[in-house]
């Protein structure tokens, strides 16, 4: 994606022996670079989430576990490495499939030989995940056209978007905003309504951020919104993206996606998933009961930061004190709500046979 003309990816070796990230904690309102040096950095930085989203939670824990090679590459410190990268977040199972991935390359090789070819196998998938996201977007666009097709010529399609599944969430492109990319450079007239997401507000930071650097046409509604819009004919399909996929097809995503899925099914609004593949975790088949629910600090709830009008950046208690809060960052999606899977392979139906007809090798 572009930044005031200058092409960036969310992650990327510096040349320098370090890796770089977009600091996501500091947008909408600041652009800043930050270099991880170490597993330590690494881990922190998925934990605190200066990178967030399932596809980049992946990529930046391949570059950490090449980062902490650097330091150790014995047997000792690939299990080290790999063990404090996956205790970072429990919900996305990129995460997951990234660390596997790096220790199926990395622990045959000699010590000498680590370090390298775990820099290229993290660029491998940082690559992948791309052109994954890139296949995503063509695969989905063609979606966007048909809704387009219903509407009055030059009428936009409104598409409605939950949290950040985009540029920033991934490496590049995204993956439920990688069709909206896809459909608008096509020249399809379309406008995104963008959820803010409380608690974190990652769609009225960083989904309308990467929206408007983009062009896209958008508004930000508060969560709650939805539904009404969907009751009045003002949403022609929902796109989300997800954080691991069973095998049968449920979904888990950021939290209040399974009600804006009952919303949908409700009003006949068509609901989508952008879903690469290293985001199906074949080994369950129960959504609400296997994919563990990440359950983040209260504050995030009870607080809120934003910039004040001259400029500073604030936090503010918005409960009274002494109330209690929780803070479940996901929620899950039964297949049954759920009207399409749009991976990189094409679109298939929410069910173990709609997934096993695009990756007939998964058994
Ligand atoms: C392409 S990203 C898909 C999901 O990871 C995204 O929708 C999401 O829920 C991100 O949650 P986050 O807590 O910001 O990491």
């Amino acid at each position: 994606m572009r930044i005031d003309g200058t092409a960036y990816r969310t992650i990327w070796p510096d040349g320098r022996g370090s890796v770089a990230i977009i600091d996501q904690t500091r947008l909408p309102h600041d652009f800043a670079i930050v270099r991880l040096t170490s597993l330590e950095d690494a881990a922190h930085a998925i934990r605190a989430m200066l990178v967030r989203g399932a596809p980049l939670i992946g990529a930046a824990a391949a570059y950490g576990v090449a980062l902490a090679l650097r330091a150790d590459a014995s047997d000792r410190g690939l299990d080290h490495a790999c063990a404090a990268l996956l205790a970072t977040r429990p919900t996305a199972v990129n995460l997951r499939w990234a660390l596997e991935r790096m220790r199926r390359r990395l622990a045959p090789l000699p010590e000498s030989q680590r370090s390298e070819a775990a820099e290229a196998e993290a660029a491998a998938i940082a690559d992948e995940d791309v052109e994954i996201n890139r296949s995503i977007g063509l695969h989905g666009a063609a979606l966007i056209h048909s809704a387009a097709e219903r509407k009055a010529p030059g009428e936009p399609v409104n598409v409605l978007t939950h949290c950040n599944a985009g540029w920033l969430a991934t490496v590049d492109w995204g993956t439920a905003l990688a069709p909206v990319y896809a459909a608008f450079e096509q020249g399809v007239p379309l406008h995104v309504w963008v959820d803010e997401t409380r608690p974190r507000n990652q769609g009225a930071s960083l989904t309308a951020w990467e929206l408007k650097h983009h062009g896209v046409p958008h508004t930000v509604i508060a969560d709650n919104v939805g539904g009404h819009l969907m009751q009045h004919g003002k949403v022609d399909l929902c796109i989300v993206g997800t954080d691991r996929t069973t095998a049968t097809g449920d979904v888990c995503n950021k939290i209040g996606t399974y009600l804006k899925a009952l919303a949908a099914h409700d009003n006949g609004v068509p609901f989508y998933v952008g879903l690469p593949s290293p985001t199906i975790d074949w080994t369950i088949a129960d959504g609400v009961r296997d994919i563990p629910i990440e359950e983040r600090d209260g504050r995030e709830v009870s607080e809120l930061t934003g910039r004040t009008a001259d400029g500073r950046i604030e936090t503010v208690r918005v409960t009274p004190d002494g109330s209690p809060v929780a803070n479940y960052a996901f929620d899950v999606t039964p297949a049954r709500l759920v009207t399409g899977l749009i991976t990189e392979r094409g679109v298939c139906a929410a069910s173990r046979d709609g997934l096993r007809d695009l990756f007939p090798e998964r058994g």
